[in-house]
C-alpha cells in the first residue's frame, strides 16, 4: 500500500500488524468475560427488533495473547535446557559471546536497510499525501490488509479534509477524499458501508474520528443505587469494603456509582443479590430523570425488560401509585420480573402486549407518563456488542423508525392531558440515527397535539433541526443526544414530549401505518412544519377546559374516560358551499317531497275513516 504522509514509517511485521489487532480483540474478551456472570442488564437494553442482541463479543478468541504467553513459556524452557552440567560452562560462555556478537550485528544491519529503504522512500515521494489510484487500490486488496498503512492514510485524509482548500491534492475533490474515507474506516474498524456512510453523514472528519475511537474502548461500568433498599452513601461504604474501588458517578446524578475496578465481581455481591444497586448503564438514567415520575401517578412503560428503567421509576416513585411494565417478548419477562423482585418492587403490574396495541389494552388518555425507551438498531452501544457494525443495514433502520413511529402515537394516545401532575411522553433510543430520533419525534409533532418540552438535564447535545435535505420542526432542539466521546456514556437519544389536549388521540389506524412508511422514506425531504403545535394559546385552553370536563375519574384504576375522537385533521374535506341555485332547487324538492307525503298520508286516513270495520 502506498501512504506519502508527512511521517514515514517503517512497515512493521505482519506478526506486529497481528498482534496489534489482537490485542484489541483480546481487551475486549476479557471486558466480557469479566461482566458475563452477572445480569448483563446493558447488554439486554440494546435489543434490536430482531430481539436478543448480538452477542458476537463472546466468540472472540483470545489466541493473540495465548501465542504470546506459549512464546514466553517456550523462552524460559529453552533456558532451562541451556544451563547445562559444569563441565560445559566455559565453551558455553564463549558460544554465548559469539551468539550476542552476532544478534548485535544482524541487528544493526537490519536497522541500515530500514533507514536505508526510508531515504529512498523519502526521495522518491512528495511530502504530501496524495490519494492512491485506482491500480494502488486494486493492488492493495489483492494483498492482506495493511493495518499501519490504513491507519496512517485514515490519519492523511482526515488532516485533509480538515483544511481541504489548503491541503487538498491537485484537482481532487472533498467527495473523493470522503469516499477514501469511508473505504478505510469500514476495512480498519470493521464497519459495513451503511453505517460508516451514516456516521460520516453525521459528523465532521476530526470528531468521527474521536467518536470511532471511542466505540472501541468500554465505558465506564456503573452501578445504581436501589433506593428503596439502602442510600448511596451505605451501599459505596459497604461495596468498598468488600475491594470494589467506586465513585459517585457524577454531579448530575444522585443515585450513580462509577467502578474504576474491582476484586469481587460487582454483580454477585451479597448487595446485589438483596437488590441494593442495578447494574445499568449511565446512559440509561437519562430518561428516567427527564419522565420525573411523581408518587402515585399512573405511569407506564411501554418496552421494560430488563428493568433498568422500571424500577428507577419505581424508586422514585417511592413503590407508590401504579406502573405498568410492558413487555412484548415473553422470553425476556423472566429477567423482568426477576429484577423487579430482587429490587423490592412492589408498585409494578407486567404485562406483555406489542406496545402498538397498549392504549386498547390499558384506556386512552389514562396514564399521567409514559415511557418509551424504544426497541432500535442499538448504533449508539457499539462499544458493548460489536455485532452491531455490521449486522445493521438501512432496511433494519427503516424498520425500526417505522416501528417508532407507531410505538410513539400509542404512547401518546395513553397519556392524559389533563392529568393534574404529568401529561408527559419520555421517548429514548440507544441509536445514534436520525430517522430512530429526530424524525420520529418530528413525526409524532405532525400527528398528535403534543409540544417538546426541556428534558430536565443540563447536559447532551441538541438534536438536529436540519439533517441533509431535512428540515425538523425548530423545537426538536429540545431534544438531547448523548454521545460516547464527549459524555463517555453509550450513544443515547431522549425526547420529552408534552400532551397539549386529547383531542387527537385516535387510535393508530391503518392509514396512519402506510402514512408513516411513505414519512419514513430518507428521500422525501419534509417540508411541513407541525400545524399543531402552533395552535394559539386561547385556542388551546379552551381545548384543555373541554377535556377536563369529559375525563373526570378520581378512582385509582386505569379506567377508559371519555375520549374526543375527530377524524384526524388531515382527513377533514374542506367545507365548500353550493351555489344559490342548487340550494334553492334542494330546498324546492324536499317542500314537493313533504307536500306529496302529507297528501299520501290524508288519503290513506280518509279511506281508514270510510272503512272502520277493517
Ligand atoms: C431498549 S429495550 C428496553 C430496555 C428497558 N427499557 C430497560 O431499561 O431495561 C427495548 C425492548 O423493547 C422490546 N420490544 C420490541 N418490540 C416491541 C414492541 N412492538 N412493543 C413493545 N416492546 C417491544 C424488546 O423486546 C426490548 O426488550
Amino acid at each position: 500500500m502506498v501512504v506519502k504522509g508527512k511521517k514515514l514509517q517503517k512497515k512493521p511485521s505482519r506478526k506486529e500488524q497481528s498482534k496489534e489487532f489482537l490485542s484489541v480483540k483480546s481487551k475486549k474478551k476479557n471486558d466480557i468475560l469479566s461482566e458475563s456472570d452477572m445480569e448483563d442488564e446493558e447488554m439486554e437494553e440494546q435489543q434490536s427488533l430482531d430481539g436478543d442482541g448480538g452477542n458476537s463479543g463472546s466468540d472472540l478468541s483470545s489466541d493473540g495473547d495465548d501465542t504470546f504467553a506459549g512464546d514466553v513459556l517456550q523462552g524460559s524452557d529453552d533456558e532451562e535446557k541451556g544451563s547445562g552440567s559444569d563441565s560445559d560452562l566455559d565453551s558455553d560462555d564463549s558460544d554465548v559471546e559469539k551468539k550476542s556478537r552476532a544478534i548485535d550485528d544482524e541487528k544493526e544491519r537490519e536497522e541500515k536497510e530500514a533507514l536505508d529503504e526510508l531515504q529512498l522512500n523519502i526521495k522518491e515521494q512528495p511530502d504530501e499525501f496524495r490519494l492512491p489510484t485506482q491500480e494502488e487500490l486494486e493492488e492493495e486488496a489483492r494483498g492482506p490488509p495493511d493495518l499501519t498503512g490504513l491507519k496512517q492514510r485514515i490519519k492523511e485524509v482526515v488532516r485533509v479534509l480538515s483544511n481541504f482548500s489548503s491541503l487538498r491534492q491537485e484537482g481532487a475533490t472533498r467527495k473523493q477524499y470522503i469516499e477514501q474515507l469511508k473505504m478505510d474506516l469500514g476495512s480498519y474498524y470493521g464497519y459495513n458501508e451503511f453505517l460508516i456512510s451514516s456516521l460520516v453523514e453525521m459528523f465532521p472528519p476530526v470528531e468521527l474520528m474521536e467518536l470511532i475511537e471511542a466505540f472501541e474502548k468500554p465505558r465506564p461500568i456503573t452501578l445504581r443505587t436501589n433506593t428503596l433498599k439502602t442510600r448511596r452513601r451505605d451501599l459505596a461504604g459497604v461495596l468498598l469494603n468488600r475491594g470494589i474501588n467506586l465513585d459517585p458517578l457524577s454531579k448530575w446524578s444522585k443515585v450513580g456509582l462509577v467502578v474504576y475496578d474491582h476484586q469481587v465481581p460487582y454483580g454477585a455481591t451479597p448487595e446485589y443479590m438483596a437488590g441494593h444497586y442495578m447494574v445499568q448503564s449511565a446512559s440509561s438514567f437519562l430518561p428516567v430523570m427527564a419522565l420525573a415520575p411523581q408518587e402515585k401517578e399512573r405511569v407506564v412503560d411501554m418496552a421494560a425488560s430488563p428493568g433498568g428503567k422500571t424500577t428507577y421509576i419505581a424508586a422514585l416513585m417511592k413503590n407508590t401509585g401504579i406502573i405498568y411494565a410492558n413487555e412484548m417478548k415473553e422470553q425476556r419477562l423472566t429477567k423482568l420480573t426477576s429484577n423487579l423482585q430482587r429490587l423490592g418492587v412492589t408498585n409494578t403490574v407486567v404485562c406483555s402486549y406489542d406496545g402498538r396495541e397498549l392504549p386498547k389494552v390499558l384506556g386512552h388518555n389514562t396514564a399521567d407518563r409514559v415511557l418509551l425507551d424504544a426497541p432500535c438498531s442499538g448504533t449508539g452501544v457499539i462499544s458493548k456488542d460489536e455485532s452491531v457494525k455490521t449486522s445493521k443495514n438501512a432496511v433494519d433502520v427503516q424498520n425500526c423508525s417505522r416501528l417508532q413511529k407507531e410505538l410513539i402515537l400509542a404512547a401518546i394516545d395513553m397519556v392524559d392531558a389533563n392529568s393534574k401532575s404529568g401529561g408527559y411522553v419520555v421517548y429514548s433510543t440507544c441509536s445514534m440515527m436520525v430517522i430512530e430520533n429526530e424524525d420520529v419525534i418530528d413525526y409524532a409533532l405532525k400527528k398528535r397535539d403534543v409540544k417538546l418540552v426541556p428534558c430536565g438535564l443540563d447536559f447532551g447535545r441538541p438534536g438536529f433541526v436540519r439533517f441533509r435535505e431535512r428540515r425538523f420542526h425548530p423545537s426538536l432542539e429540545k431534544t438531547r443526544r448523548f454521545y460516547p466521546h464527549v459524555h463517555n456514556m453509550d450513544g443515547f437519544f431522549v425526547a420529552k414530549l408534552k400532551k397539549m389536549s386529547n383531542s387527537k388521540g385516535v387510535p393508530a389506524a391503518a392509514s396512519e401505518v402506510e402514512e408513516v412508511v411513505e414519512e419514513g422514506s430518507e428521500i422525501e425531504p419534509s417540508t411541513t412544519e407541525n400545524p399543531e403545535a402552533e395552535i394559539p394559546k386561547p385556542q388551546r385552553k379552551e381545548m384543555l377546559k373541554k377535556g377536563n370536563k369529559s375525563s373526570t375519574t378520581n378512582n385509582g384504576s386505569l379506567k377508559r374516560k371519555n375520549e374526543e375522537k375527530p377524524a384526524p385533521k388531515e382527513k377533514r374535506k374542506k367545507f365548500k358551499p353550493l351555489p344559490r341555485e342548487e340550494i334553492s332547487k334542494a330546498r324546492e324538492d324536499k317542500r314537493q317531497a313533504l307536500r306529496e307525503a302529507k297528501k299520501k298520508a290524508t288519503t290513506k286516513s280518509a279511506s281508514k275513516k270510510a272503512r272502520p270495520g277493517v
